[in-house]
């Protein structure tokens, strides 16, 4: 493709990822190569959910713990006041698991083109484990904190990825 026009998303994959299915989270995305920092892992399109649909039926499902928070928008670029609703993330976004101290992984929303890009924020060795940060307040005892024998601080509060550190 040249240069893709406003209709278009190019599209990037790092190529050397794999999943490893038996992880302490569940699956888990790593890589088989160093991965310099600023590298692209992948682009995902997202799936918007309404508020609705996602209090009425994504908040009673496993998908409640894949969504991330999308700001509404009022006009084309602009988020509405603080507004939320939730998205699916297709691809491997859905597949990064949460690291408090070893996290990898920033991503960025792209409101125009309901995209999220994944970046690597420094060296990751091979063999690592890709990871992002879901914020503070999570809805499971992290395995990470488990390892290292620290009480979890659990929330009651069902959060969801929390994406502000990254827009
Ligand atoms: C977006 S999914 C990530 C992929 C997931 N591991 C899988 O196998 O489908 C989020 C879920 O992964 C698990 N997870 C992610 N990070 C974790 C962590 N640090 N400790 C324990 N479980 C984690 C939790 O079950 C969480 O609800």
């Amino acid at each position: 493709m040249s240069t893709p026009t406003a209709t278009e998303v190019k599209l990037d994959r790092f190529p050397h990822l794999y999943i490893k299915l038996d992880t302490p989270k569940g699956r888990g995305v790593f890589s088989n190569t160093p991965v310099p920092p600023g590298t692209i892992l992948d682009i995902c399109p997202v799936l918007l959910l309404s508020p609705a649909e996602t209090v009425h039926h994504i908040a009673h499902t496993t998908m409640n713990h894949y969504t991330y928070n999308w700001p509404l928008r009022t006009t084309k670029n602009t988020p509405s006041s603080n507004a939320k609703t939730q998205a699916v993330v297709l691809g491997l976004g859905s597949m990064f698991n949460h690291s408090r101290s070893h996290q990898n992984v920033v991503w960025e929303r792209d409101l125009e083109r309901q995209v999220i890009v994944y970046r690597t924020s420094r060296w990751v060795e091979e063999g690592e484990e890709l990871c992002i940060s879901y914020g503070d307040r999570l809805t499971f005892e992290d395995a990470e904190e488990r390892a290292d024998g620290v009480q979890s601080d659990e929330d009651e509060v069902l959060d969801k990825i929390d994406l502000g550190a990254f827009s």
